[in-house]
């Protein structure tokens, strides 16, 4: 049974590295890390050394998910199980766990070819970590649409040990979404996926400390001509405040603060919602159809450079 510490990194593909950082610092109001490179930059929402990577590529999306394990014998726990259950777990090696900040890591893929890492820790930054205008206090969670969601529910919830805070169903009951947290981390989902047609990253969200960092969000970003695709709003699910917007390259972010939050032991059993709009957001905002549009996402097949 995996034990997790929480959603540690994304990488993300953009075509236009400068183009984006200059976004995600100035915008999105995460931290600088280091310098901006053509090929690559890092920027972190906490003490972590980075929380997002940006890389160059022509297909903007996302590159990989990474989770912290609660400590280093969890990760060598969690490799022998994904060993042993054929799923064939990569180390990262020396040069790129440097590049990275982290101790130690491996890499994986889930059954639609999505790339997985997980580490024991990364390096913490001296600075003190300080947002602003808008307070972003951590990366809080990430969606993606799969076009076999019932298997990928399997692999998460029953191998890697994630737990359904709560499942959408169609009106003929069939479930198309589920929210998942990285237990024992207490947050209501750091995971989502959601039936697709096809192999999709649906955004990446961000936490930030209040009401006022939402209005003043989205002050900002309407000056800038950024599209606000949605919200702002209150999803039923987690009972969070969300907006959504889109970066350069029309990837999809979501602000969110309130989310709930399940204790270790006791938790309660996953609700069964609805497919209504009220359920997405119960201020029944419209929505942008730009939304969850731009996404690929990269599958490497070949058993090396997961
Ligand atoms: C509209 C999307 C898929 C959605 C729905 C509900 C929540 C939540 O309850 O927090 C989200 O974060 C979402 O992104
Ligand atoms: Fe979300």
């Amino acid at each position: 049974m995996i034990r997790y510490k929480k959603l540690g990194y994304i990488a993300i593909n953009v075509t236009d590295v400068k183009r984006s950082a200059i976004f995600y610092r100035d915008m999105v109001c995460l931290d600088q890390v280091g310098e901006i490179t053509e090929d690559m930059a890092f920027f972190s929402s906490s003490s972590d050394y980075h929380n997002l990577i940006l890389n160059k590529s022509h297909e903007p999306g996302l590159k990989r998910i990474a989770f912290e394990l609660e400590s280093t014998k969890e990760l060598e726990r969690a490799f022998e199980m994904l060993e042993r259950e054929g799923y064939n777990p990569i180390e990262v090696d020396k040069e790129e766990r440097a590049l990275l900040k982290i101790d130690k890591a491996f890499r994986f893929r889930d059954p639609n070819g999505v790339t997985f890492e997980f580490y024991n820790k990364m390096m913490q930054r001296a600075e003190p970590y300080e947002p602003s205008p808008v307070k972003v206090l951590k990366l809080d969670h990430v969606v993606l649409r799969v076009p076999n969601f019932q298997e990928t529910l399997h692999f998460f919830n029953e191998v890697l040990n994630f737990k359904i805070s709560d499942t959408r169903h169609k009106p003929d009951g069939e479930m198309y979404f589920a929210f998942m947290r990285c237990f024992p981390n207490p947050y209501h989902h750091s995971f989502g996926i959601s039936q697709g047609d096809d192999l999709r990253l649906f955004h990446i969200a961000f936490k930030v400390k209040d009401i006022d960092d939402i209005g003043i969000a989205r002050n900002r970003l309407t000056k800038s001509d950024v599209p606000v695709v949605f919200g702002p709003g209150r999803h039923m699910a987690s009972g969070s405040i969300f907006m959504y917007y889109l970066d350069p390259d029309g990837l999809t972010l979501e602000y969110t603060l309130g989310m709930e939050e399940f204790p270790e032991e006791n938790p309660r059993e996953p609700r069964m919602l609805d497919n209504t709009l009220r359920t997405t957001d119960l201020w029944e905002g419209p929505s942008d159809p730009r939304i969850g549009k731009v996404g690929h996402v990269e599958v490497n097949r070949s058993e090396a450079n997961v």
